[in-house]
């Protein structure tokens, strides 16, 4: 059967930002009735109020939070090892330690965390190889390199970690078509390749690839209907504009990319009667899509957003001097 490739813009996509509609698609997660405790997936939740708080910053409308709720649920998730769970009594897990390390900094309230413990936790999912496991269960991620070096780069203990050693397992994963997989010879994806990419930003260490060969390996991601997909043959997905685009940034390569085409079909994904952006054009919105087109927007220097940091999407703003200085 003919897999389609691309996607369709409908005639009367939305061709700017509609801002205000997605704070008030974000913050009907939040009011009283519909609090995060019963919307959002137990197993996603710390996850999802990263992506709900860091869309509200970035679209410059955190005041409309109540951070102490906010904040008060995250370090509720806390576990005795020093991690996070998704929600509190669920086990720790290095995805929602990063989400609950990231919200917090956006509150300017990562003084409430232990940084010590933080890392601990994370030097102990460490393998020999150099490589991350996500939590206990012992499954192995690029992606999970990333969470690490970012969550501890962040609390200012990265030297807790192995650094040498991540780097050799990030270049086993280095495939020879300039892109990343999830393990060593794992096929290229998107996501990856942004994991790999920033993980080596934060360690200091992006000379060991070569970037204009990843760089190449992401500006063919870009379809004819100007959305970016996660591998060849499949179909765009506003995620990947920010997984392709943050990663073009890092590597100082996005001219690389078509960006009036890129940002068109960003535009069309949104939902112009609930709000908030869905991950191709007519499908359902939700926070997760919401946070990475309006970050991806951010990164093509819309002004009325908050610039966005492209390793730890995060506003420059929160951020302040915990930004990794870059060399391109
Ligand atoms: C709806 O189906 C899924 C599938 C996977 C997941 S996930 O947690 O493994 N994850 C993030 C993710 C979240 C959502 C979502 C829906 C509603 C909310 C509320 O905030 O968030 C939706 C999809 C999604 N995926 C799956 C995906 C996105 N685009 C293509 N796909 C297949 C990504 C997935 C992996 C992930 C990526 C980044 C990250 O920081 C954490 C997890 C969640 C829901
Ligand atoms: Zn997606």
């Amino acid at each position: 059967d003919f897999a389609r490739k691309d996607v369709d813009l409908p005639q009367n996509s939305p061709n700017e930002l509609l801002k205000d509609l997605h704070a008030n698609f974000i913050n009907q997660y939040e009011k009283n009735k519909n609090s995060y405790h019963y919307i959002m997936a137990e197993h996603l939740r710390v996850s999802g109020i990263y992506w709900c708080v860091n869309a509200m910053d970035l679209s410059k409308q955190l005041e409309r939070m109540s951070t102490e709720e906010i904040v008060n649920y995250v370090l509720g998730c806390r576990n005795t090892d020093g991690g996070y769970g998704p929600a509190p009594g669920h086990d720790s897990h290095l995805l929602h330690t990063l989400c609950a390390v990231q919200t917090l900094i956006i509150f300017n309230s990562i003084e409430k965390a232990d940084a010590d413990t933080i890392s601990e936790y994370v030097k102990g999912l460490q393998q020999e190889d150099g490589s991350f496991c996500g939590d206990l269960s012992g499954e192995v991620d690029t992606r999970f390199t990333l969470c690490s070096l970012a969550t501890c780069h962040l609390l200012g203990r990265l030297s807790t970690l192995n650094i040498d050693s991540a780097v050799r397992f990030l270049m086993r994963c280095y495939n020879t078509d300039g892109g990343f997989g999830t393990r060593p010879g794992s096929e290229s994806h998107s996501g990856q390749i942004y994991c790999c990419v920033g993980a080596l930003a934060i360690a200091g260490r992006l000379d060991e690839i070569d970037r204009d060969r990843t760089a190449e390996w992401l500006a063919f991601r870009q379809c004819d209907s100007g959305g970016l997909n996660g591998r060849p043959e499949k179909l765009p997905d506003v995620c990947y504009s920010w997984w392709v685009l943050a990663s073009l940034a890092i590597l100082g390569r996005l001219n690389f990319i078509d960006s009036d085409a890129m940002k068109k079909f960003i535009y069309a994904c949104q939902d112009d009667e609930t709000g908030g952006f869905a991950d191709r054009p007519g499908d359902c919105a939700d926070p997760f899509h919401t946070v990475f087109g309006i970050a991806a927007l951010s990164l093509f220097g819309d002004d009325t957003l908050e610039s966005v940091d492209p390793i730890f999407c995060m506003t420059k703003r929160c951020l302040g001097d915990k930004q990794v200085e870059m060399y391109y």
